[in-house]
């Protein structure tokens, strides 16, 4: 037998243990666990078959065997940029979060248990480059297709953009206050792609009570943000692209505690202020310089994610930015 047929009859076996084991601890009923989508936790195991099992996967052709290449470059990068940090660090005017980190190392002296090591030095630069960068490039790009759908919104930012803002200088964060319109579109254009519908797993700390279900110490979690994004009792059209949902009848600004792209309570985005405010100067700024159009009818353009999975993502897409 080839190493593939082994591969793949392997990993059969597992998903047929895991069906087996999920379909049985549903039916035991001993515990009530709340309800969910029900291929979560088998999507959550596939993963896991990764981390366990890497010699079965690297025998399984696919894209994922970049992944460990993928990641060494970016380590190399981090690596890199701590290197060139080093050449120019002055203690007494630190630049960034690199040049912070350095000073903690050196606070901490000998301390074996220091969390400020050179391992979780370049873990944090890895980690704030794949989260701050993925994240607001896809929804940059999403929202330039939302726009070119929608040319009677553009048209509507355009003017006030150029109300507020005018075309003789940069938009700036001080100008989103007297933005109503834009700020709501920004708004529905996170809430409509609700890039991340599952947020980060999460587990619980301890037995936790959750409305009439027990949720057992160490069970993995997802909240999944898409369900309160597209609530239809919050917003009238959950699953259509509508301004009216972050604008009172005034056309005055409307917040809303639904509004969670960026996930709540203490583990929340660590980015969101840099993240809103790149989204607001990013489209302002195209939108102040130029009108974007598609190639075809903008009512064909399909604005339905190409994946939807752990982030949705949208289809590739041609653009045309053409000077105002
Ligand atoms: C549109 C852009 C972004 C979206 C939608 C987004 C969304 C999220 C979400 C849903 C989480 C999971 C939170 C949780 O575990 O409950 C997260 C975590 C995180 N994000 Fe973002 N993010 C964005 C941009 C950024 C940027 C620009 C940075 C940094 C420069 C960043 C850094 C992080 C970090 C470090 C975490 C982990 C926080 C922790 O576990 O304590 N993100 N983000």
């Amino acid at each position: 037998m080839d190493p593939l047929s082994t591969a793949t009859i392997f990993l059969l076996f597992c998903l047929a243990c895991l069906v087996f084991f999920v379909t049985r601890h549903k039916s035991s009923g001993t515990e009530k666990l709340p309800p969910g989508p029900f291929p979560l936790p088998i999507i959550g195991n596939l993963l896991q078959l990764y981390t366990l099992f890497p010699s079965f996967m690297e025998l399984i052709p696919g894209p994922h065997h970049r992944l460990p290449k993928n990641f060494c470059r970016l380590q190399q990068f981090a690596l890199d940029e701590i290197n060139e940090h080093k050449s120019t660090f002055d203690p007494s005017a630190p630049q960034d979060v690199i040049d912070f980190f350095f000073i903690k190392m050196k606070e901490e002296g000998q301390n074996d248990n220091t969390e400020f090591s050179f391992d979780n030095l370049i873990t944090t630069v890895v980690d704030l480059f794949a989260a701050g960068t993925e994240t607001t490039s896809t929804t940059l790009r999403y929202g330039l297709l939302i726009l070119m759908k929608y040319p009677q919104v553009q048209e509507k930012m355009q003017e006030e953009i150029d109300r507020v803002v005018g075309r003789t200088r940069s938009p700036c964060m001080a100008d989103r206050g007297q933005m109503p319109y834009t700020d709501a579109i920004v708004h529905e254009i996170q809430r409509f792609i609700a890039l991340i519908p599952m947020s980060l797993p999460h587990a619980v700390v301890k037995d936790t009570k959750f409305r009439e279900y027990i949720i057992p110490k160490g069970t993995t979690i997802y909240p999944t943000l898409s369900s309160v994004l597209h609530d239809s009792t919050e917003f009238p059209n959950p699953n259509g692209f509508d301004p009216h949902h972050f604008l009172n009848k005034d056309g005055t600004f409307r917040k809303s505690n639904h509004f969670m792209p960026f996930s709540a309570g203490k583990r929340l985005c660590a980015g969101e202020g840099m993240a809103r405010m790149e989204l607001f100067l990013f489209w302002t700024t195209i939108l102040q310089n130029f009108t974007l159009k598609p190639l075809m009818d903008p009512k064909t353009l399909d604005i339905t994610p190409q994946f939807s999975s752990l982030g949705n993502v949208p289809k590739p897409y041609l653009l045309c930015a053409l000077p105002r």
